[in-house]
């Protein structure tokens, strides 16, 4: 028999090649397979059951995380997963674990800062995961002032030896993931003292626990920092406390690709900028751009498949209501979060060439577009990962009371999500070094230096400083050069502007902190900017399938439209375009809606997610949420009973009082 799927009718509606769709959403037909392949493996084996842990306590949920991340790895093993396919798995198991940390910052801290021996020594141990590593940096006074941090090591000429320790309780090193209980190593990030002479900070690599009885070593306290927001969520995580009591490791557990320390105590700094230093959260960040994309994506498909699914008002004759996704303030609301997933997973993909691309030249020395990297990773970390929280939650209400039960999937969603919007950089830290190098990069304008990459734009100021905007219908917004153009100047002209502001300063870096509110909305119009023109050049490419490339114009331009009518006070202040022409826009946006419309459930299809990874009732693919959640309430422990523990004790008194008082 042929199962129940009450989207049918939907699907039947769209108006593209879904399977075309997917590929593109994938990347590439290979990462579709492999993708597929991997998630189906995940969704069905039981060990990688994840629908009850949000009842689990805390350390019934570290266990589970325990377990999973050990049979993942078995996995790995005995079907010779490559790395990219390993990778998969983790992020299908889909549950925050102390292997995030180790594969994810201790191995590429090792692999970017360490010089080519201590990649021989150290690296086929954690690949093997003999040993299990930790980025700790984080210390309690300090985090985003990473030159702040008070951790001290001091080379003892006398032993060969770094003396590494903890002066204060603000220089406990405070955050780290798989820090608390796991982490048999980490790179711990330190201020160097050489001969009484402070150097900055540094990374070495510290044993922290015994291999064989999984003690702190001698002089090493360490430990959980305690539970975090929400149930379930990232409480599976082990973020840990740290502290140094005088821990001698030897001079080469230094990472000397930056700088060295030779035997005699001399430090030399080499002609690699000490921004390397910071270069493992240069990855990550990067990292954390295509994962916004899928979070975000999760999020809209169970928010689209519900919005289907529910029906409210509106009944004709005794017919059925509306469905709550064709009112227009849903579409208005929804489907820029759908244009906003695709608009991630393509500025994701070509992140991902730029960190490819910087990484082979720094491997041949050439450090020129390491402030570009930097730039375009921090902006499009903060950007995408602040949309995807505040989209996480808007689609818990566009989901309306079902939306805030667990087994909607979304309320723990957005409590594993939101630290994204603080680790790896707070955004606003973050957004403000965006900042400074699109300051950096107005000032140098009339120096005769040609601004390229994400700023070539800049080059062309006089003309986006006076163009105007030609349209005149509706329809005009639908023109790739004049959308590209709006933003352009839009961002030209809110940089110059701020440029013109500080240069009334006397001291720059005062008028940087005055200015700073307006300098993060520069940076964000920029790195809006970025993900339009990635968009768009994404169109430019050969997408096969019928009506896909259309489907994917459309997306593109409710993306910017959508953000042309949010920031409107922008383009219009900037005199980028008339309110009337941003009236026009708005007027094409819900034209566009109307074509998003009968391709929604297709739209969302094309993410490939299993019901295992979306966990989430209301996004069930068979949309049959009535049946399910009506019969998930069942499986509440409270409903294990029906009189409830504690009636004896609690409640029966107090009625019974109730009944004596209202007898008299
Ligand atoms: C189960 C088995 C599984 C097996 C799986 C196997 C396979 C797995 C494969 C892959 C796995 C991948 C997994 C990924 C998972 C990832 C999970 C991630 C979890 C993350 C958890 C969180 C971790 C953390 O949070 S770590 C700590 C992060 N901390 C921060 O981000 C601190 C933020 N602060 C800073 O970055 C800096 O302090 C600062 C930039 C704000 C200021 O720095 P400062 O030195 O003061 O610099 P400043 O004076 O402002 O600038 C000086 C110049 O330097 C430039 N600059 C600054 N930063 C950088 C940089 N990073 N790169 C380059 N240049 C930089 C700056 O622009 C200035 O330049 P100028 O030209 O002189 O102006
Ligand atoms: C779940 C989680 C996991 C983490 N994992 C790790 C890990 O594995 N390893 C590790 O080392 N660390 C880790 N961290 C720490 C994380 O990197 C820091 O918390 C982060 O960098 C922010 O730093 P902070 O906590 O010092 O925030 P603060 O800098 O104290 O921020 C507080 C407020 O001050 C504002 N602010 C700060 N500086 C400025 C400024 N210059 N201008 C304007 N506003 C400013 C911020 O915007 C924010 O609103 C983790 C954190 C979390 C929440």
């Amino acid at each position: 028999m042929e199962a129940l799927d009450y989207h049918a009718e939907e699907r039947r509606k769209a108006e593209f090649n879904l399977d075309e769709m997917k590929i593109v959403w994938a990347g590439s037909r290979r990462n579709y397979e492999l993708s597929d392949r991997v998630a189906r493996l995940v969704a069905s084996d039981p060990v990688f059951r994840k629908d009850n842990r949000t009842m689990l306590t805390r350390k019934d949920l570290f266990k589970d995380t325990l377990r999973k991340a050990a049979h993942a790895w078995k996995r790995i093993i005995d079907l010779r997963l490559s790395e990219e396919e390993a990778n998969m798995l983790r992020s299908y198991v889909d549950q925050p674990a102390f292997t995030d940390l180790h594969w994810g910052m201790f191995i590429p801290a090792i692999k970017g800062q360490g010089t080519s021996e201590q990649h021989e020594k150290w690296l086929p141990m954690a690949y093997k995961m003999q040993i299990i590593g930790c980025y700790a940096q984080t210390e309690l006074g300090h985090g985003s002032n990473v030159q702040g941090l008070e951790t001290t090591a001091t080379f003892d000429p006398q032993t060969d030896e770094f003396d590494l320790h903890s002066p204060t309780l603000t220089s406990s090193k405070w955050w780290p993931g798989g820090l608390g209980k796991v982490s048999t190593h980490a790179v711990v990030y330190a201020r160097l003292i050489t001969g009484g002479q402070d150097h900055g900070v540094h990374g070495f690599i510290v044993q922290l626990r015994g291999l064989d009885d999984h003690l702190p070593l001698p002089g090493i306290t360490v430990g959980d920092i305690g539970m975090k927001f929400g149930s379930g969520a990232y409480n599976s995580m082990d973020n840990g406390l740290l502290r140094f009591d005088h821990v001698r490791i030897p001079r080469n557990q230094m990472l000397m690709r930056v700088s060295q320390v030779t035997r005699e105590g001399k430090f030399v700094q080499s002609d690699v900028p000490r921004q390397l230093v910071y270069g493992t959260m240069v990855y990550v960040r990067q990292t954390i751009v295509s994962d916004a994309s899928c979070a975000l994506a999760r999020a809209v498909c169970i928010a689209t498949r519900y919005s289907a699914v529910r029906r409210q008002f509106g009944s004709q004759n005794g017919g059925p209501e509306i469905q709550v996704i064709d009112y227009k303030t849903q579409q208005s609301r929804l489907f820029p979060l759908l244009a906003s997933a695709y608009a991630f997973r393509f500025v994701g993909e070509w992140l991902k060439w730029l960190y490819t691309d910087v990484t082979q030249r720094l491997q041949a020395n050439d450090f020129s577009t390491l402030p570009e990297a930097h730039a375009c990773t921090a902006g499009l970390k903060s950007m995408t990962t602040s949309v995807t929280a505040d989209a996480i939650e808007e689609c818990r209400k566009l989901c309306g009371g079902h939306g805030y039960l667990s087994n909607s999937g979304l309320p723990e969603l957005f409590a594993v999500y939101i630290p994204t919007c603080t680790y790896e950089g707070d955004n606003v830290v973050l957004l403000l070094q965006v900042a400074r190098f699109l300051m950096k990069t107005v000032s140098q304008l009339g120096s005769g230096k040609k601004p390229v990459g994400t700023t070539a734009y800049m080059g062309r100021a006089e003309h986006l400083m006076q163009c105007r905007c030609e349209v005149e219908m509706a329809q005009d917004w639908l023109k790739p050069s004049t959308i590209l153009e709006a933003f352009e100047a839009r961002a030209v002209r809110m940089s110059i502007a701020c440029a013109k502001s500080l240069g009334k300063f006397s001291n720059p870096e005062d008028g940087f902190a005055e200015l700073s509110p307006d300098l993060v909305e520069v940076a964000i119009a920029h790195c809006q900017l970025i993900v339009v023109s990635k968009f768009l050049e994404k169109l430019q490419q050969d997408i096969p399938g019928k009506g896909v490339k259309r489907q994917l114009e459309i997306l593109c331009n409710v993306y910017a439209l959508h953000l042309l009518h949010k920031h409107l006070g922008d383009f219009v202040a900037t005199g980028c375009i008339t309110p009337n022409q941003g009236a026009l826009a708005n007027e094409q946006l819900r034209l566009l809606y109307a074509q998003v419309r009968p391709n929604a459930i297709a739209l969302v299809d094309a993410f490939n997610y299993t019901d295992h990874y979306l966990g989430s009732i209301l996004g069930c693919y068979d949309g049959n949420v009535y049946q399910k959640l009506y019969q998930e309430a069942w499986k509440d422990p409270l409903n294990d009973t029906v009189v409830p523990d504690g009636y004896l004790e609690y409640l029966r008194p107090i009625l019974k009082q109730h009944i004596r008082t209202a007898r008299l």
